[in-house]
């Protein structure tokens, strides 16, 4: 399932950190993270995305091994027990995690890794990679976000409700990272984010 490099030995969480980066993208859902992240990819190719596992059904035209692994919640638990993910949560009623060896991988041969992940996970990479650079992308206005949840129309009232629950939570720690982008131009939000990485 999860796709597996030919490399002899993984190097440890502090000998990558010499050899590649870690990028952590976090913010509330239907803030445009995803909508960044697709723009940020077709500019630099050269990043790597870490496409992460979920117990979430497919939203329509989401393709299984490249918006998401998409699993059952026995088969994750299965995974969270054999050590498999990097960071893992549960967000808004489904599992969410990063596949370990994947993003390991991508490290140790230099490259530049970006998560897109919700903030408890966010956390957890914190922890188990301090070096790591995290940016906490803002809506404009609380108004705005659930205009932008509701207008993606895939999420149903109680999913939609859940999340903006959390995003409250979410956004009350947007101090907690190293940098924090508001969202409100497209351009403006998209140029912040490539110049704290590459200029
Ligand atoms: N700057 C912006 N101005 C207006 N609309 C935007 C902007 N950025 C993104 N959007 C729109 O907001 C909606 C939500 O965006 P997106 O799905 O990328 O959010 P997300 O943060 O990835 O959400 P989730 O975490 O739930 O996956 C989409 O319809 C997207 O086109
Ligand atoms: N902790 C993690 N959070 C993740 C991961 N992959 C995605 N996410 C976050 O989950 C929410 C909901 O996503 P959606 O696709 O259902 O809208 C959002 O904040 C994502 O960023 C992960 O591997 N770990």
């Amino acid at each position: 399932m999860m796709p597996v490099l030919p490399i002899q030995s993984i190097a440890t969480t502090e000998e990558c950190l010499h050899l590649g980066r870690l990028i952590v993208l976090t913010g509330p859902s239907g803030v445009g993270k995803g909508t960044l992240m697709r723009s940020l990819l077709e500019r630099h190719p050269e990043l790597y995305y870490s496409v992460s596992v979920t117990t979430r059904s497919p939203r329509p035209g989401e393709i299984d091994g490249k918006n998401y692994y998409f699993i059952s919640r026995s088969k994750f638990e299965q995974l969270v027990a054999e050590g498999e993910f990097l960071e893992w949560a549960e967000f808004a009623g489904n599992y969410y995690g990063t596949p370990r060896e994947a993003v390991l991988n991508q490290i140790h041969f230099g490259k530049l890794v970006v998560l897109e992940i919700e903030l408890e996970g966010a956390r957890q990479i914190r922890t188990s990679f301090p070096s790591a650079f995290s940016i906490f992308i803002l809506p404009p206005s609380f108004d705005e976000l659930e205009k932008r949840i509701r207008s993606r129309a895939q999420d149903s009232e109680e999913a939609i409700a859940r999340r903006l629950l959390r995003a409250q939570e979410e956004i009350q720690a947007a101090d907690e990272f190293d940098i924090q982008i508001v969202n409100d131009d497209f351009e403006t939000a998209l140029n912040d984010i490539e110049t704290v990485l590459f200029k």
